[in-house]
């Protein structure tokens, strides 16, 4: 289930940032691919009692002249309403009623939406005359709130989780692959994905009744089924403007925690950007098998070692996934993208894989007596017995004497080796150790 969506819509200075400052958990920031633009504090992510969500502030707009306001009003209220779940639509409980919070507050009661009337600044317990005006919004009781004093928070927060949509079970068959189509703007992942769809052995699945959810894309590919996740924004054409871009990297991390396998898209004409690092590393973080495709391979000039050079550069950039695959492919002339599929199977499969852990044994054994576990102060690291604990992504468990002396260069080295012997293709893992004694 992808993490609810909740935006804050609302004119310059009601208190947005300060309130959204005032709930912040961990930051992501978000570098726009344009160069030398960085903007921090377009998300967070927030948990209250058993809820996470993810809270977008679609302001830091310039104030300027007055339409301009407004036209930016406009365009945050699209983005809200096109990404989020829940709609924050915060006004001003001092300035009181304004003609702009009516026409945004016209524009938010069209969708369907959730939408909470806020009324920022009311920094005491007695309500100012003026509250009642929000009324004729349209949008029901008003909540008061002081981003400032912290005052109605706790209230509106449960009002806020009270609105998220019902959890939909995502009765996907266990064996379904669920893979996440990742990329920046134009990279051509619609192109990518109907052209997959539209290969021979690929039947696409009728989804019944729904059509708002209907964001995934379930098929099968000879035996094998599969669904691309969050689909609803890339195959259907529906882009507002160029601001919205920026918030589909907040779908993008949502689709990532869903699925087992990440098709990491690189336009080839462009190389790796940072905004591309930044969610390879996310996908790799959360222990997802990935694919680097790189498309648009029509476009580039060959010469004799183009495509090393480009392995090398990847490699370079995304030097935290030494483990995935990379293919080099074009939507336009199809080269290569039947292998997606085959790797992508390939990869998932690699990513649920479990070693015997005699076999397992015997690989670290042959490791420890090649290259010495490390020692401190005459103490050598000892190592006792390995065992994988867990699939998706694979996790071992090494039992040692002294967890102290253990290295990550050792650590490093040990992973190459169960690699070496086993593959895991595609796929993150993760070595942990455990003292005797002590519980897995
Ligand atoms: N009295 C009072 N002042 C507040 C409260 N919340 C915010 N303010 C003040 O209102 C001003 C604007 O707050 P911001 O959080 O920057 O407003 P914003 O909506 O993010 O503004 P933009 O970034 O321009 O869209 C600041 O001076 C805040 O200190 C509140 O609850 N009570
Ligand atoms: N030459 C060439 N052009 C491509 C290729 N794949 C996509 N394109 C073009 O690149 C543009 C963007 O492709 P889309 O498939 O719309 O890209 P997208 O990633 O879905 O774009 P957004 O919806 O903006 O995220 C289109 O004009 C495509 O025709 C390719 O392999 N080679």
């Amino acid at each position: 289930m992808a993490k609810p969506v909740v935006a804050i819509v609302g004119r310059p200075n009601v208190g947005k940032s300060t309130f959204f400052n005032k709930l912040a958990g961990k930051r992501i920031a978000i570098v726009e691919d344009k160069p030398g633009v960085t903007r921090d504090r377009i998300y967070t992510e927030v948990e209250w009692l058993n809820h996470s969500f993810t809270l977008i502030d679609t302001g830091g707009l310039e104030p300027e002249s007055k339409d301009i306001i407004l036209s930016q009003m406009r365009n945050q209220a699209k983005i809200a309403i096109q990404t989020a779940d829940v709609i924050v639509f915060m006004v001003d409980g001092r300035a009181g009623l304004v003609a702009a919070d009516e026409e945004i507050g016209n524009l938010l009661r069209r969708t369907g939406k959730p939408v909470l009337l806020v009324v920022n600044k009311v920094d005491t317990s007695k309500l100012p005359d003026s509250f009642y005006d929000f009324y004729q919004l349209g949008l029901g009781d008003p909540f008061p709130i002081s981003s400032t004093n912290a005052l109605g928070l706790g209230d509106l927060l449960d009002e806020i989780i009270a609105r998220f949509p019902e959890k939909q079970d995502e009765d996907y068959e266990e064996d379904t692959i669920k893979v996440a189509v990742i990329g920046k703007p134009n990279v051509g992942k619609s192109s990518i994905i109907n052209t997959i769809l539209g290969e021979e052995r690929v039947i696409v699945s009728d989804i019944a009744g729904t059509t708002r959810d209907a964001i995934d894309t379930p098929f099968t590919h000879g035996e094998d089924k599969y669904v691309f996740i969050d689909t609803a924004g890339i195959r259907r054409k529906s882009r507002v403007n160029e601001d919205i871009e920026k918030y589909s990297v907040v779908r993008s991390l949502n689709a990532i925690e869903r699925a087992n396998v990440c098709m990491l898209m690189i336009d080839a004409t462009e190389g790796v950007t940072e905004q591309d690092k930044k969610i390879a590393g996310y996908a790799h973080e959360e222990g997802k098998a990935s694919v680097i495709v790189v498309n648009k391979w029509d476009l580039v000039q060959k010469e004799t070692n183009t495509m090393n050079q480009y392995i090398k550069d990847i490699r370079k950039e995304l030097a935290f996934m030494p483990y995935a695959p990379i293919l080099f492919v074009s939507a336009v002339t199809k080269q290569r993208v039947n292998q997606i599929l085959e790797t992508i199977k390939f990869i998932s499969n690699q990513h649920s894989m479990r070693v015997p852990t005699g076999r397992l044994n015997d690989v670290i054994g042959e490791a420890i007596l090649l290259n010495q576990p490390p020692s401190d102060k005459g103490k050598r690291l000892k190592i006792f017995y390995v065992t994988q604990i867990s699939v998706r992504p694979p996790k071992f468990v090494i039992f040692v004497n002294n967890r102290e002396l253990t290295h990550f260069s050792y650590t490093r080295y040990i992973e190459n080796k169960i690699r070496e012997a086993f593959g895991f293709e595609g796929t993150p893992m993760s070595i942990l150790y455990r003292e005797k004694g002590e519980d897995i």
